[in-house]
């Protein structure tokens, strides 16, 4: 059973190795309920592999992972009945229509057959996928934007009170990135929580009220916006300061313009 107190998503420890080489190494972050953090960090830094092992999609190689207090290793399907899940390289079956997609995702999440067809005409709707649909659109012909939507849609269609997205604004045009911070918004308004990886800082900074910053497979910062910022420095400019930056020497790449 989800518990009434205590975070919305919790990471405890999370480890995973690939090849001998720790892509996460104790990653621990606790995320109030209400909250919508934005998960940040350099390519290759563990977000991935993090937020994998957090929603039950990878096994950790030790740590685990609570959604209201259900643990994810322990009670998987309690767990994820509290979870909507954007995954990076979602795999969606395109041979189906985006309306058809939402039929069977909600019949298999066990939603009865009129609240489905409600809820998927909404969402695709207010996701501005109904005309594609009206014409028989099947998912193989979506655009890369568009698959995140329909995506975002499988996500939200039984109404999760824990929503773990990766880059769900990656490939998104601006109009349909402002309806999906909306929905975003509505959805922790409601008291739900939102966990949103990114590597566009001025897009968390305008979104998210919580942060935390990972790379090498570590949690560096994890705290309100302002607090790991500080007063006067933008998100960028604690990340760099945190992550690292490469300068290019001038000697690099010269080549590219002799
Ligand atoms: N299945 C895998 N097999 C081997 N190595 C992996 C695998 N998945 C991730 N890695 C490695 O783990 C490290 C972390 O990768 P991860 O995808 O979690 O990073 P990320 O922060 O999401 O990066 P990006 O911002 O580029 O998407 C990288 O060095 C990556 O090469």
């Amino acid at each position: 059973m989800a518990n009434d107190d205590g975070p919305a998503l919790e990471l405890v420890g999370l480890t995973k190795a690939f090849n001998g080489t720790r892509a996460a190494d104790g990653v621990s972050l606790a995320v109030p309920r209400g909250a919508l953090l934005g998960l940040v960090g350099p390519n290759g830094a563990g977000k991935t592999t993090s937020i994998s092992m957090a929603v039950g999609l990878l096994r950790p190689d030790a740590g685990t992972a609570r959604v209201l207090g259900v643990d994810m290793w322990s009670d998987p399907v309690g767990a994820k009945r509290l979870l909507g899940v954007l995954p990076d390289g979602l795999s969606l079956p395109e041979r189906l229509t985006g309306g058809e997609l939402l039929t069977h995702w909600g019949g298999l999440r066990g939603l009865e057959r009129g609240l489905v067809r409600e809820r998927a005409g909404e969402l695709l709707r207010v996701l501005e996928l109904e005309e594609a649909d009206d014409r028989g659109v099947l998912i193989a012909e979506y655009s890369t934007g568009m698959r995140k939507k329909i995506g975002l849609a499988t996500a939200l269609l039984h109404a999760p009170r824990v929503l773990v997205l990766d880059e769900p604004y990656e490939a998104v045009d601006p109009v349909s990135a402002r309806v999906l911070t909306a929905i975003l918004r509505r959805f922790t308004d409601g008291g739900g929580t939102v966990v949103v990886s990114s590597h566009v800082m001025a897009l968390v900074e305008g979104l998210a009220d919580r942060v935390a910053i990972i790379a090498r497979g570590r949690v560096l910062a994890d705290g309100t916006l302002d607090g790991v910022r500080g007063p006067d420095a933008t998100l960028e400019d604690t990340f760099v300061r945190l992550v690292g930056a490469r300068e290019v020497g001038e000697d690099e790449l010269a080549w590219l313009s002799s």
